[in-house]
């Protein structure tokens, strides 16, 4: 019996032929990850344990994020323990400040990932990865300190769900309207301990940056992770990022799946998850017209270049509306100077956008942008749940970066078209 992509790469990493789901493997990992949130509690366990060395120091990375730069004393206080770890075990692979970034956002770009790879992180959203056609998935900080120290872990082969995407998309609409489409429909336990992977034509014709918002947001749907075979696109994307070993893994014809999901991309529009579910998605024109008071644009979801090329479109020669804070987050320090080269800080700038450094931020309504009671924000990244951003009562509209843009800037949530109108030529 065939694989699928998921069954394959867990095989390997196992040192077995075959695997099926609902068995338990001890699997080699590639890369485990951390972040200024998680790393100080893996380092306190290993402390715990009396353990002073790790496995391989080359296959962990630690990233600081979340509330970087440090935005009081108790952050900077973890962020300085993660970086004695880093000194004291050995590992280069620390980064904060410089040529850093959002933890998803900077692996990927840095080229820590190739088809293939079993990747642990203690965040959620490891799971992007999936896009390049690795497995990977979040774990806690206990189970990422065990990994740390021995290099394995065990997992519990996942059944694979398939989702595919036919048809050629509407303007305007890209990853996050797939990704919202498939939450939607399946609902935020729609595929609780299951692998989603992705094909058709609709997934190929996608950027691979739009590919990774896709796979980033297989834990809303309490995904174990989400996967896509890596195709001559990613391998080209991947080819002056990496020196890993780049290979195409397909999963086997004659695999198994527990389910099967199709989508006509050409009937999709642009779409956001209103509060306070990711599943609670509707087309933009059944809440367009809603006031808003901010806007976030950045995230691992969805700030990578693409993204603020897209935002960059909407609100070049136009501006922010006065009721609006419009708060742009480049994730990583690549995509911003990026974004400096081609002159999309300037349209942004002009239009009226705050643009900070690369961090979480405002996502898990950290710092730089909280909301307060009452205040509706539309948000390119990945969670609206009750008080994510800031206070209880604020709400979150998820959506893709067109959306955000043209809300930002008619300060209600609006469709794209209603700002750029329906002849005006783009390519997203
Ligand atoms: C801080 C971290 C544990 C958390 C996660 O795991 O997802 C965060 O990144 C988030 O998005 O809520
Ligand atoms: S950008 Fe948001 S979702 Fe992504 S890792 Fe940071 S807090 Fe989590």
């Amino acid at each position: 019996m065939g694989m699928t992509l998921t069954e394959k790469i867990l095989a390997e990493h196992a040192g077995r032929d075959f695997v099926e789901p609902g068995e338990l493997v001890t699997v080699k990992v590639d890369l485990a990850i951390a972040n200024d949130i998680t790393a100080p509690l893996a380092i306190k366990q290993l402390e715990k344990y009396g353990i002073d060395k790790v496995h391989d120091p080359e296959k962990i990375a630690l990233v600081m994020d979340h509330f970087f730069p440090p935005k009081d004393i108790l952050s900077a206080q973890q962020i300085k323990i993660s970086r004695d770890f880093a000194k004291k075990m050995g590992i280069k692979n620390y980064f904060e400040g410089q040529d850093s970034g959002v933890m998803h956002t900077i692996l990927p770009e840095k080229g820590f990932i190739a088809p293939g790879d079993l990747i642990m992180g203690a965040d959620s959203h490891t799971c992007t990865y999936g896009a390049l056609g690795a497995f990977s998935t979040g774990v806690g900080s206990t189970d990422i300190a065990y990994i740390f120290a021995t290099g394995e872990t065990w997992l519990k082969v996942p059944e694979t769900m398939k989702f595919t995407f036919y048809g050629k998309r509407q303007k305007w609409v890209g990853g996050k309207d797939f990704v919202l489409t498939v939450i939607g429909e399946i609902g935020v336990d729609g595929a609780l301990y299951r692998a989603m992977e992705y094909h058709g034509e609709a997934i190929k014709d996608l950027p691979v940056e739009e590919r990774l918002t896709i796979t980033n947001m297989a834990i809303e749907a309490g995904g174990k992770n989400a996967i896509m075979e890596a195709d001559e696109k990613v391998l080209e994307w991947l080819k002056d990022k990496t020196n890993k070993p780049l290979r195409m893994i397909k999963a086997d014809k004659d695999a198994k799946y527990c389910c099967e999901y199709e989508f006509d991309a050409s009937k999709i529009e642009p779409v956001v998850a209103a509060p306070n579910l990711p599943s609670n998605v509707k087309p933009v024109s059944e809440v367009a017209g809603r006031p808003i008071n901010q806007v976030f644009i950045g995230s691992c979801t969805n700030g990578r270049i693409t993204d603020l090329r897209i935002a960059a479109q909407i609100l070049k020669g136009r501006k922010v509306h006065p009721d609006v804070r419009c708060i742009v987050i480049p994730a990583s320090d690549r995509t911003y100077k990026q974004a400096m080269h081609e002159g999309i800080l300037e349209i942004l700038a002009d239009a009226g956008c705050l643009i900070s450094t690369s961090t979480c931020g405002p996502c898990l309504g950290g710092h730089m942008g909280i909301l307060a009671e009452g205040e509706v924000c539309v948000s390119t990244s990945n969670r609206n749940f009750t008080g994510r951003m800031g206070h209880p009562n604020s709400e979150v509209y998820l959506a893709g970066p067109a959306v955000a843009a043209a809300s930002a800037v008619l300060g209600r949530i609006a469709h794209p078209e209603e700002v750029v109108g329906t002849k005006e030529e783009v390519s997203v």
